[in-house]
């Protein structure tokens, strides 16, 4: 285990408040995801700017899981819709397969906490599955296969024609992925995404995007606030500092490629590695790291 800056090329931000020193970064290949000094400020109509992200720098290797906590209200999910395109930063930049991002990237699929609002409840769960391989200008057909083999990849092979609104919500949670999977990108954020579903059916999607990962490939970034599922998902663990946020803490999370929810979480490394992120998470600000 390392709770150091080292993993991924990973770096703190310039002036942490953790006072943590940057790192040497350690990948071989060109990372996926390069968010370099990012800084963003939101700026209210009365022209009053709040600053959200200081200097936020890391990288994600090809095929990595990245999870991102940190405390309420730090700018986790402004990092995220800044990674994916869906808002520039205020300065710095990010890169993905070593493209400026200056949009959502066509290779990355997005996946909210909100399922409620990410369907459309008008629209079959086929249709909704379908709708964002419309960007890929794919026959008919090949839409149809690949939301069919999406659907059954989740566990829900049968429900093509049904609607949103006669799901249970873990069940919508996995249109949702589903509908992520189908369009086959290189890489998945997540932001919360099993907030809002029960705790059994919350370990069953873990692991179901851990087996997704593998069989597809993907990279991911999850943001989450469960320092469980980040440690027990993940490759490693960036830990954000309070607003104005930057990189406090980066932890490598040494598990093996297996985990199982009752075995890995069971380990003394596995709980180890848990005291170390809630300890940064909750480390006043200004104090340094061990
Ligand atoms: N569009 C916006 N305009 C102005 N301020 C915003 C906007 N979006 C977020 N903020 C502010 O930026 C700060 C960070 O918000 P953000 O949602 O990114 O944090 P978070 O870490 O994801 O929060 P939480 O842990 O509660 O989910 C908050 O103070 C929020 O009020």
């Amino acid at each position: 285990m390392s709770d150091t800056l080292t993993s991924g090329g990973a770096n703190a931000g310039a002036g942490s408040s953790a006072g943590i020193s940057p790192s040497t970064p350690t990948l071989t290949a060109e990372p996926r995801m390069s968010v370099r000094s990012v800084s963003k400020s939101y700026t209210s109509d009365r022209g009053v700017v709040k600053r959200v992200l200081a200097s936020v720098s890391f990288n994600v290797a090809p095929e990595e899981f990245v999870a991102i906590v940190g405390p309420s209200g730090a700018g986790k999910t402004t990092l995220l819709r800044t990674i994916a395109g869906l808002m520039l930063p205020t300065s710095g930049e990010i890169f993905f397969d070593g493209d400026e991002v200056t949009g959502p990237p066509e290779r990355l699929a997005l996946v909210f906490q909100d399922y409620s609002r990410s369907l459309m409840p008008w629209m079959t769960i086929e249709k909704n599955v379908t709708l964002p391989l419309r960007r890929k200008k794919l026959s008919k057909d090949e839409q149809k296969r690949l939301a069919a083999e999406a659907l059954s990849a989740v566990g829900l092979g049968d429900i093509g024609s049904h609607y949103p609104w006669q799901l249970s919500g873990g069940m919508q949670q996995r249109v949702a992925i589903a509908r992520a999977i189908a369009y086959q990108p290189d890489a998945l954020l997540m932001d919360e995404p099993f907030a809002s579903v029960d705790a059994q059916t919350r370990s069953d999607l873990e692991d179901l995007i851990l087996a997704l990962k593998k069989q597809y490939g993907m990279t991911i970034v999850v943001v989450t606030h469960d320092i469980d599922e980040a440690v027990y998902m993940s490759d490693r663990v960036i830990v954000l500092s309070g607003s104005p946020t930057s990189v406090r803490q980066v932890v490598d999370v040494k598990l093996g490629g297996q985990r199982d929810q009752l075995v890995t979480k069971s380990l003394p490394e596995f709980v180890e590695l848990r005291n170390t992120v809630l300890t940064a998470v909750r480390r006043p600000v200004g104090e340094p790291s061990p």
